[in-house]
């Protein structure tokens, strides 16, 4: 069974996107030499894992063919693994997980959470590897992604149905220690849904495994920062409000978070932690 990262404080998972057209890094990194030289420097930064996604999930984001994906990220993550850097693969197909473990990626940062390729499960069982189970109602359902689900109650709801994809995990032989939850803010969510599951963090947290949050430069931290005339931050003004979202969240106990700028948030939640220690040194 492959461990998660357990630094002694938040995880910071640094983002990296080899991809065409990710809303806020599209482009920038889909040549190999590029995406080896952005996962050392998340690594020269201290990252615990660099996250590899061949796959943007943006709205309206068309689909990509699952050997494009696994071309994109497997090369990627032989490279990034041989400097010794802790990779995860961002992806919901079971064959490209499957590409990216024999590449060598140590976690499964799933944003369907199992419910877009029933292959997932068993691919996580018998590989031994952590699987991070984010919350998507609507699965893979790309057309609507930028349109929020109904919720009557949405930190009940997406915690229900979080743990009945745990529970689906579990039946088809995954380990509950190796799993990690995240509530996929922004994932057919507005944003008021996105601030009700982050309030209710400690909530989650109780139900027992490490939690995962992804708010990075995200749509609802641009509306709440909208100009006078109501226009919305751009994401490369998010960096700021990302920060405060990874200190928070390591205050109130997330396992770890997963941002694009890895400076700013490994120093807010430096900050968080010696202020909750009530002293400098660990
Ligand atoms: N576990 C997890 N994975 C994710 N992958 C992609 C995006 C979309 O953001 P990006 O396009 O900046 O990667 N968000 C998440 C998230 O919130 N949680």
């Amino acid at each position: 069974m492959i461990e998660l990262p357990s630094p002694g404080r938040t995880v910071v998972m640094g983002i990296l996107n080899v991809t065409t057209d990710s809303f806020s890094d599209g482009g920038r990194f889909l040549d190999r030499d590029a995406a080896l030289e952005r996962g050392l420097a998340l690594k020269r930064l201290g990252v615990d894992i660099v996250d590899v996604g061949g796959e943007s999930t943006r709205p309206g984001a068309a689909r990509v063919d699952p050997d494009v994906e696994a071309g994109r990220v497997a090369p990627v993550i032989a490279d990034l693994v041989a400097e010794g850097i802790c990779v995860s693969v961002d992806t919901m197909r079971a064959s490209v997980a499957e590409a990216a473990i024999g590449a060598g990626a140590s976690i499964i940062n799933d944003v369907a959470g199992g419910r877009a390729d029933a292959a997932m499960a068993s691919v996580v069982a018998d590989a031994g590897v952590p699987w991070i189970l984010m919350h998507w109602r609507s699965a893979g359902d790309y057309v609507h992604r930028g349109t929020a689900d109904h919720y009557d109650d949405v930190v009940r709801e997406v915690r229900d149905e979080l743990m009945t994809q745990v529970d689906l995990a579990v039946k088809a032989g995954v380990d509950p220690g190796s799993l990690v939850l995240d509530p996929g803010l922004g994932f057919a969510k507005n944003s008021d849904h996105n601030w009700a599951l982050l309030k209710a963090l400690p909530e989650f947290n109780e139900l027992g495994f490490p939690v995962l949050v992804g708010a990075s430069r995200k749509r609802f931290l641009g509306s709440l920062l909208a100009d006078a005339d109501g226009e919305p931050r751009p994401p490369a003004g998010r960096e700021t409000a990302t920060a405060v979202v990874s200190a928070l969240a390591a205050t109130h106990g997330a396992w770890g978070v997963r941002v694009h700028d890895a400076q700013a948030s490994l120093d807010a939640i430096a900050v968080a932690e010696a202020w909750t220690r009530g002293a400098a040194g660990r």
